[in-house]
């Protein structure tokens, strides 16, 4: 099956109130055991490359493994920059083929923001790319003061409904990524924090009352950080302390109310990791990266199994 784009792919998902896994790759392991378990689930699939990966692999590597994933499976698969950083490394991701690519200027002031993002979206249209945009911070363990009841500053790093309305009708872009509580890496929150779910409803109702229909929204930082994982890195040597992620019930409630697109790759880090650990561990004479590497993807793999079928319940629908 050829590549596919994330708007057939979002389109489906909403009315079936199931999200698509969008997940970081770097090297083989992790396209084979993410393609494999999604194969094996009849998961549509969003494969997805950062800045560091292109620059870890090498742009090509990884545009042949996709393209050997591809080749080997029946289910749609898209291929997406993750959070470009300027217009011409999301041309060139365009020019590659690509056929989705994200514009994260959310760094930037709104106007500025705007800005970036249209440029990057009359690109990507003339070239049957579609485009998806960040509107607020991802902010890690420290709470903006004031934010944390689930109040709506407009100076905080959360999003706003009515700024979210205001950039999606100024910039085009088609689906927009949200900051609800939500952050990268394995240290998202501190005690108790959740997401602002009660935010992200709002944001939801916002983009419908103005016309935008059941918009598209996407949840970057959706790992759950598993405690096996973490338990399984500490016992072969790790030194996780605190780690933290979103809880798979948090993303499940994100997923009914309208985010087509959650984002993982810390969870993949935590398995891969666990994986060669407890090996290197078990056998410290092993050198063959076979032997290490193999049962790793395994663990990847499995994971990933899990989150399509029990979290983001989107197994089963790839041919939808
Ligand atoms: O948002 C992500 C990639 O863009 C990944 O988030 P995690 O760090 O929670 O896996
Ligand atoms: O959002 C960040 C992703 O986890 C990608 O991380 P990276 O930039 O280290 O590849
Ligand atoms: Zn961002
Ligand atoms: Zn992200």
């Amino acid at each position: 099956m050829p590549l596919t784009t994330t708007r057939e792919l979002f389109a489906k998902a909403l009315k079936g109130k199931y999200a698509i896994g969008a997940f970081n790759v770097n090297n083989m392991e992790l396209v084979q055991a993410i393609v494999e378990a999604c194969e094996e689930e009849k998961a549509p699939l969003i494969l997805q490359i950062s800045k560091g990966a292109r620059q870890y692999a090498n742009p090509v590597y990884l545009k042949k493994l996709i393209e050997a994933a591809v080749s080997l499976s029946n289910i749609p698969i898209a291929v997406h920059l993750d959070h470009g950083d300027s217009f011409e490394l999301c041309k060139q991701c365009i020019d590659e083929g690509f056929t989705s690519v994200m514009i994260d200027a959310s760094y930037e002031p709104f106007d500025k923001n705007v800005e970036i993002t249209r440029k990057v979206v009359e690109y990507a249209h003339k070239h049957n790319c579609v485009v998806e945009a960040e509107l607020g911070h991802l902010v890690g363990v420290q709470f903006d003061e004031g934010e944390e009841g689930g109040g709506y500053s407009k100076s905080g790093h959360y999003t706003d409904p009515d700024e979210a309305v205001k950039f999606v009708k100024l910039t085009g872009c088609d689906s927009l990524a949200v900051a609800i509580g939500n952050s990268h890496g394995a240290y998202k929150f501190k005690g108790d924090q959740r997401l602002d779910l009660e935010r992200l409803k709002a944001i939801k109702k916002a983009l419908m009352d103005a016309g935008l229909g059941d918009y598209p929204l996407v949840l970057h930082g959706a790992s759950s950080v598993p405690q096996y994982l973490v338990d399984e890195i500490n016992k072969y040597g790790g030194k996780l302390q605190d780690a933290r992620g979103v809880p798979e019930a948090d993303i499940e409630v994100a997923r009914r109310l309208g985010c087509a697109k959650v984002n993982i790759d810390t969870d993949l880090r935590l398995a891969l990791t666990a994986g060669i650990r407890k090996v290197l561990w078990e056998k410290p004479s092993e050198i063959d990266p076979r032997k290490y590497l193999g049962p790793a993807r395994a663990m990847v793999k499995e994971l990933v199994r899990h989150k399509v079928r029990n979290v983001l319940c989107c197994a089963g629908h790839a041919f939808d």
